[in-house]
């Protein structure tokens, strides 16, 4: 049985409190697109443990450290599920603000859950995905969603690019998402994203910001000339993902752009 985890981009990141277990209280739009892994699991008789296989862009992770199998370990402690053999073929970019990680687990989840007729509702599957990490649970549901808490407070939103085209572009940079928010001070937002998200998308530059931004780009100037250089190509709205180091474009129309990023991982909505 094969799934396609795919990955996401937050649409503003407004990292509003720090609590007592170290975690930022935040509000985020989560807004899923279509960069994929691939992951199966087959279910060979006779197996003792578990074989877990990784192909792709090299995560230099572990049988034991690999979130997938960390999902795979957490439903088994709720169910009873034999030995299976894991493939994850890796295509969705890590340390680049787009959850990849936290997607596979995420998935891990739901195959499971399917495969073994488990029967596990999505509330329970988003609980279990909270314990693997604070992006996971939205990629239970998978669809625009309004995020508080440390990410775990989902409400879905109404937001579509239908008429728009998304680039997304990711330089040869890893930003560790621990160190990101280590650097961060925490502050309430002006405005509510929620109430942001309702404004016209040419309205959001002036409107929408991701925290991050301002103590990222002084450490890696890379990434803020990438968002300049995609205002000056015409985007209607640009802005880093997550910790980075992905910088996503709106535009309102299909562009060549792909040539103005060389050395860098690029990805373009069809
Ligand atoms: C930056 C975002 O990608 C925005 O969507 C997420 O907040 C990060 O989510 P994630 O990668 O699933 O994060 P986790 O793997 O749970 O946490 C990694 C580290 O980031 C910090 N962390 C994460 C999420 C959060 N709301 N507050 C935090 O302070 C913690 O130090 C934690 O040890
Ligand atoms: N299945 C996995 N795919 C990618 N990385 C994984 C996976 N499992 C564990 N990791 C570890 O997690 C680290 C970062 O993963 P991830 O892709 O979630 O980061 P990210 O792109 O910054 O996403 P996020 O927005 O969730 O922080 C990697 O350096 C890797 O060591």
């Amino acid at each position: 049985m094969i799934c396609f985890p795919n990955a996401k981009i937050n649409l503003g990141l407004n990292i509003v409190s720090k609590r007592d277990d170290g975690y930022h209280n935040l509000e985020t739009v989560f807004y899923p697109i279509m960069i994929k892994d691939a992951l199966e699991i087959i279910e060979t008789p006779n197996l003792e443990k578990d074989i877990f296989v990784e192909s792709g862009i090299k995560t230099g992770t572990t049988a034991e450290n690999n979130l997938v199998m960390k999902a795979l370990h957490l439903i088994r402690s709720h169910y009873s599920i034999p030995p299976v053999e894991v493939h994850l073929l890796k295509q969705i970019p890590f340390g680049a603000g787009i959850g990849g990680g936290s997607s596979d687990a995420a998935f891990m989840l739901k195959l499971i859950n399917s495969k073994y007729s488990l029967g596990a509702s999505s509330n329970e599957l988003a609980g279990m995905a909270s314990q693997l990490g604070a992006d996971c649970p939205f990629f239970i549901y998978n669809k625009p969603m309004f995020a508080t808490g440390i990410g775990e407070k989902l409400e879905e939103v109404e937001v579509s690019f239908e008429n728009y085209y998304l680039i997304l572009v990711k330089p040869e940079i890893f930003v560790s998402t621990k160190d990101a928010f280590a650097s961060i001070e925490p502050k309430q937002p002006d405005m509510s994203l929620k109430e942001i998200i309702k404004h016209p998308i040419e309205n959001w530059k002036n409107l929408m910001v991701n925290d991050f931004e301002k103590s990222i780009f002084p450490k890696y100037p890379m990434i803020e000339h990438i968002k300049q250089k995609l205002y000056a190509l015409g985007a209607v709205y640009a802005s880093m993902s997550g910790s980075g180091s992905s910088v996503y474009g709106i535009f309102n129309k299909k562009t060549d752009l792909k040539h103005h990023f060389d050395g860098c991982f690029v990805w373009e909505q069809e």
